[in-house]
């Protein structure tokens, strides 16, 4: 039997809200376009439980939706269901299947690649694994292993035809993100997601399910796009160019304005570079202040150069999220210590970056490669021996456009490939250029949000291009420091930077246009 797994309601009686029947609540939700629905009755006992199921059954069969029973095989063969969910202790898959007529559907919980690797041996229909994200719902005490660590499960049912769900936490604020961030390395994806309480709990179970499903017919409408080869090529360095001044005239009208958690070293030069090519800088770390903040930045930029609240980073990343803002991530000397290398995979593990941008050492020791080797915040040696395919590899698997920064800078989108080669060598003298970069690119995403339409980024987690966005923040500093090194007041590293933010202030489209030195390669 085929199921569409895609919206999985697995109840709870216990979630319910006051003068809400459990009648009502399933019918809305199958109402509302749930596909699949799990009963789960832990603490019930058995007559209930065969009426609860009954009741169920009927309902089901009316909106033609398959009905699974969570442990029970008893249960599920009194009452005809389609199948059972069996956890790691109930009765093991082989038993349930003896006794099962043929064609049932067997699902089993897995937390861990053996639970993946069993249940792959089992023959299973499909598995449920988890948890996605911390949950309070009762009987889900799995450990939380967040978007990276469901990638890494499902990287065991390559070449299999098991289904996947992804369960724990999952809400409307956060599906999308579950989406996008639930991918293999090799690309394998999720079939479906379940979710318990923002359906069970909701006083209004018809609309809860609705935009459950809304957010992920966009999504799968996003892949299947996807899935269509674009028309070769999209990007030109002509069209770049014109992008890209087309992107700060949108800065310099809209005045975005740039979160910016970053370190210590470079915070008011970061601030002042925002400011003069347009932008409004803020440049604060509480926790307590990211929601509020999410709803007006035009872009957040997180910088880890000088972790001082992690929490701060992680809330920041997650509301952005949630408003399809660009976030822009400087893992500043991620290879340096076990701390950051830690902090880097728990804040990727939380929120989706839109542009990861970092130098040959960062990236590398994001991407665990040797090849290239860092001194604190500093890359040393030649860099990739093949920076293209290196920055095309990273995106395709942190999904996201990355900038790599060097004498040549390059960027991708794990589809283009553009090379940069403007700049000067003073910014390889002055602490933060890097840093400053990460704040411009944070302005042009800023702009590419502003200038993109909602409906374009319906299914997508931002808004915008942020390919173009990262390519204008490069562009404008690197054009910025050719113009300012030769300036009669610049005497070296020291009365550089000043002539920096000038050259910032005073860019103008002509010189961007003339100087600007981009290959683009599909
Ligand atoms: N020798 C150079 N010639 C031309 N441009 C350079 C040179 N060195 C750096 N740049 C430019 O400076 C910008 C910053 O790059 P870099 O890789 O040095 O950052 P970083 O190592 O992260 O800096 P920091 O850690 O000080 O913030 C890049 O966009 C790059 O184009
Ligand atoms: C020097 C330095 N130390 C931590 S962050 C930073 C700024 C450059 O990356």
């Amino acid at each position: 039997m085929t199921i569409d797994y895609s919206l999985y309601l697995v109840t709870g009686r216990d979630l319910l809200p006051e003068g809400m029947t459990y009648h009502e609540s399933l019918e809305e939700s199958l109402r509302g376009g749930v596909t699949v629905v799990q009963i789960r009755e832990k603490e019930t006992d058995t007559l209930e439980f065969l009426e609860i199921a009954r009741e169920s059954k009927t309902l089901c069969d009316k909106y033609k939706v398959p009905l699974i029973i969570n442990d029970r095989v008893d249960i599920a063969l009194a009452v005809q269901a389609d199948g059972v969910h069996l956890g790691q202790t109930d009765m093991p898959v082989h038993v349930a299947r003896t006794l099962l007529p043929p064609n049932s559907i067997i699902g089993v919980s897995c937390n861990n690649l053996d639970h993946v690797r069993g249940a792959v041996a089992d023959r299973v229909d499909y598995i449920g694994i988890g948890a996605v994200w911390a949950t309070n719902t009762k009987n889900l005490s799995n450990p939380v292993m967040g978007v990276r660590g469901i990638g890494t499960l499902l990287s065991a049912l390559d070449g299999t035809d098991v289904n996947a769900v992804a369960i724990g936490g999952i809400k409307s604020d956060n599906l999308l993100r579950t989406l996008h961030g639930s991918v293999s390395p090799s690309g394998h994806k999720l079939d479906g997601i379940a979710v318990v309480s923002e359906i069970v709990a909701s006083r209004d179970p018809y609309n809860s399910t609705r935009t459950l499903r809304e957010i992920y017919t966009d999504f799968s409408a996003l892949l299947e796009q996807q899935g269509i080869p674009r028309p070769a090529p999209t990007y030109t360095a002509d069209s770049i160019k014109a992008g890209v001044i087309d992107l700060m005239r949108v800065v310099r009208e809209t005045n975005p304005l740039i979160h910016q958690i970053t370190n210590v070293v470079v915070t008011n030069q970061s601030a002042n570079a925002t400011l003069a090519l347009g932008g409004s800088p803020i440049m604060v770390t509480a926790p307590e202040e990211m929601e509020d903040l999410s709803r007006i930045l035009g872009a957040l930029l997180i910088n880890f150069g000088t972790v001082t609240s992690k929490e701060g980073m992680m809330l920041a990343g997650k509301y952005a999220n949630r408003e399809k803002k660009p976030v822009i991530f400087d893992p500043v000397g991620v290879g340096a210590t076990q701390f950051r290398r830690q902090t880097a995979a728990q804040l990727l593990n939380n929120w989706q970056a839109s542009v990861i941008k970092g130098n040959a050492a960062e990236l590398a020791a994001l991407a665990q490669s040797e090849e290239v080797q860092a001194k604190g915040v500093d890359s040393v040696g030649p860099g990739f021996v093949d920076p293209a395919k290196f920055v095309r590899d990273l995106a395709r698997r942190e999904r996201c456009v990355i900038a790599l920064t060097g004498q040549t800078d390059w960027v991708s989108d794990g589809m283009t490939i553009i090379r940069l080669d403007n700049g000067h060598q003073l910014l390889g003298k002055i602490t933060g250029s890097g840093c400053v970069v990460g704040t411009c690119v944070a302005l042009f995403c800023a702009g590419a949000w502003a200038q993109a339409s909602s409906e374009a980024s319906s299914g997508k987690l931002v808004r915008g291009d942020m390919l173009l966005g990262a390519v204008g923040g490069i562009l404008a500093l690197t054009i910025a420091a050719e113009v300012a090194a030769p300036q009669a007041g610049v005497r070296g590293s020291g009365s550089f930077l000043p002539a920096l933010i000038d050259a910032l202030y005073n860019l103008t489209p002509e010189s961007v246009l003339e100087r600007a030195r981009v290959q683009v390669f599909c």
